[in-house]
């Protein structure tokens, strides 16, 4: 591992898509980034801010309308498709929200495959160090199996084993969890996070989700194409904590529902218990907001 050196680099870059000659979204606009090498570095944002866009553009699946990208010191923004497929299948590792296995083939020969592609690999050499790779995220029990065969999470997992296979320099994840069960979810969690402890592989990952966002040694938060900065974030938080006196206005309203019931049930004679065991829950739910 080569620690502190930037794995990916992006130099002012933005990105607009015309959706008709006059008609476009400014997607990124003049990001300036560097992830180092041994980092878990999670993309978030709110829906259309621009992650997908963005490891995207890292990973050059697309690229950006003006501005650099450096991946491993190469300067690959203007590399041509045939370049950049071979560069991808060296040095980079996918995982998506959708596995994107080749159905046809088995857990064992999905893993195989990028090994194969290299030219790298015998294929005695491919299949051994697919076995290894199965045997590592817990699935080599089916590596015979086709990804029809094998739950979400288990072809998470080829998934993983598969980014893993040439060594890449970074691993790209997009909603890695996103269309798994919980269980899965905290296997895959703890997969990540032993892979970056153990081997300091590095991952970029952009998610929604705050668990997945918690193994991360550094969060990139985009807003209408830009990185946020602390103090930007700072200012989210404050807007959202505004959100809190609408809870209170919520909670005192039933509040004062509560008295109108409890008049009710006095006047019938009638238990009030429930109208008291509410208001011990609110009481305690005041205390934490
Ligand atoms: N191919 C495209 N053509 C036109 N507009 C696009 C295209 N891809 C993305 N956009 C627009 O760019 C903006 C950023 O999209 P992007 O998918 O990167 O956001 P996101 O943060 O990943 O969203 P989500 O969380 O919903 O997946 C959005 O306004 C989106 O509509």
């Amino acid at each position: 591992m080569k620690s502190n050196e930037e794995v990916v680099k992006l130099i002012n870059v933005s990105k607009r898509y015309y959706l008709s000659s006059s008609v476009y979204v400014d997607a990124l606009i003049n990001i300036n980034l560097a992830i180092r090498y041994g980092e878990i570095a999670i993309v978030m944002g709110p829906s259309g801010s621009g992650k997908t866009t963005l490891v995207n553009i890292m990973s050059t699946l697309d690229k950006p309308t003006s501005g650099r990208v450096v991946i491993d010191g190469v300067d690959v923004t203007d590399a041509d498709e045939n370049y950049l497929s071979k560069f991808r299948l060296e040095k980079l590792g996918f995982v998506f929200q959708q596995y994107n296995l080749v159905s046809q083939l088995t857990a064992l020969e999905n893993v195989m495959l990028p090994m194969l592609l290299t030219g790298r690999y015998t294929k005695d050499e491919a299949r051994e160090k697919a076995r290894l790779l199965l045997d590592l995220v817990s699935v080599g029990e089916f590596m015979n199996n086709k990804p029809s065969q094998l739950s979400g999470g288990q072809q998470q997992r080829v998934a993983i084993a598969r980014a893993l296979a040439n060594d890449p320099s970074f691993i790209i994840m997009d909603e890695p969890t996103g269309s798994i069960d919980l269980a899965s979810s905290y296997l895959i969690l703890d997969l990540i996070r032993l892979l970056n402890r153990a081997v300091g592989v590095t991952f970029v990952i952009a998610t929604h989700n705050m668990e997945v966002a918690s193994i991360g040694n550094r969060i990139i938060y985009l807003r209408g194409g830009r990185i946020m900065q602390e103090s930007d974030l700072e200012r989210i938080k404050e807007e959202f904590s505004k959100l809190r006196i609408d809870q209170l206005a919520v909670i005192k309203s039933y509040l004062r529902v509560l008295e109108i019931d409890e008049r009710r049930l006095r006047r019938l004679g009638q238990d009030i218990s429930d109208i008291e065991r509410k208001r011990s829950l609110i009481d305690s739910l005041m205390k934490t907001i």
